[in-house]
């Protein structure tokens, strides 16, 4: 067992956490969200995606929100740029970092960005080395870690094999994404072996989605395991728009509970990123699937 002393918490409630809401939200809804998790204490925040409007509506808003996002020290805002088009939009609203997403399924592939893994491979060199050229950082993100809504399982050798032409491209860091959540903990020991083989480990980030209610407990196999990134998205908001079914990433509030559980640092507030993910919940309408998020809700009330 070793544990990181510290874990860095990726929020990516604004991006992955809303694409997929079916009424439109607000940028200033958005926003004030995003106000809410950096007084929380969250320091890196993917807060849009320069993808296709027709594609991913939501996320039409991507230049506003990066226009109107409040500069702080040490506070990182990022956004997904699939595409040169993309990364151009990004970069002319003066984004800080920006990440390209593949995967290691083709038909996902397929469905999400309209291209094989190969032409996705291609796709992104050149974003990677304009933004880099413009002193901008590139994270990747490979879905499917774990299985595909369209392929069923995937071999961790295939998700070794992307993660590594990704990080070699020039991505400082792999987030392995668990897109449609049917990870268990050995599949994720299994598939974190044959990845870790080809990118070291403190260059990985967990990416768990909590369809089949296995987030928490495949993160607790990966932090066993050295890794110390961990995506999460407040209130569990989200699921992927190519990926039927597939529920919200495991709540940022659940993930905190378990790291101050285990003595380890996050440097967030729970109290407080509890109310950003109360604020967000009730803006959309619904309740939170955060058990930890529920739970500080019904204490305070009594
Ligand atoms: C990638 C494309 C654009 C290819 O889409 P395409 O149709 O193959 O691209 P195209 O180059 O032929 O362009 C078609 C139209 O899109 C426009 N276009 C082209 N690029 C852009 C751009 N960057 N921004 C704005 N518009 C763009 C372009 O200008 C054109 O407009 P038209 O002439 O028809 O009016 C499309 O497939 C797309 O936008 N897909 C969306 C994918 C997406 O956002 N998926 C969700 C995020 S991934 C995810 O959630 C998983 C992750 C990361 O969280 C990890 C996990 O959980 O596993």
């Amino acid at each position: 067992m070793r544990l990181p002393k510290q874990v860095r918490i990726v929020e990516v409630g604004p991006r992955d956490g809303l694409q997929n809401e079916p009424q439109p939200i607000s940028t200033a809804d958005k926003l004030q969200l995003i106000d809410y998790l950096v007084d929380a204490g969250l320091t890196s925040i993917e807060a849009a995606s320069f993808v296709s409007p027709k594609w991913v509506p939501q996320m039409g808003d991507a230049t506003e929100v990066m226009q109107g996002v409040r500069a702080h020290a040490g506070v990182t805002y990022s956004a997904l740029t699939p595409n040169i088009k993309g990364l151009q939009a990004a970069l002319a609203v003066g984004v800080q970092e920006v990440a390209v997403f593949g995967a290691a399924s083709e038909s996902f592939t397929q469905k999400n960005i309209n291209c094989s893994i190969s032409e996705s491979l291609e796709r992104f060199a050149p974003v990677v080395s304009q933004a880099q050229a413009a002193g901008v950082k590139v994270r990747a993100y490979v879905s499917c870690v774990m299985g595909c809504p369209y392929e069923g399982e995937i071999a961790p050798a295939k998700v070794a094999e992307v993660s590594d032409l990704l990080y070699q491209m020039g991505c400082y860091e792999v987030s392995l994404g668990d897109t449609v959540g049917v990870g268990t903990p050995y599949k994720t020991q299994a598939m974190l072996e044959a990845v870790s083989a080809r990118v070291p480990m403190d260059k990985l980030a967990a990416h768990f989605h909590d369809t089949y209610g296995q987030a928490l407990v495949n993160l607790y196999a990966a932090l066993n395991m050295g890794v110390a990134v961990i995506d999460a998205s407040v209130a569990g908001l989200g699921g992927c728009p190519y990926a039927k079914g597939a529920a919200g990433n495991v709540a940022t509030e659940d993930v905190v509970y378990l790291l101050q559980g285990l003595g380890i640092e996050t440097g967030i507030d729970l109290a407080k990123l509890s109310t950003a993910g109360a604020f967000i919940s009730q803006v959309i309408g619904r309740s939170s699937r955060s058990k930890v998020g529920l739970a500080l809700a019904a204490s305070a009330a009594h």
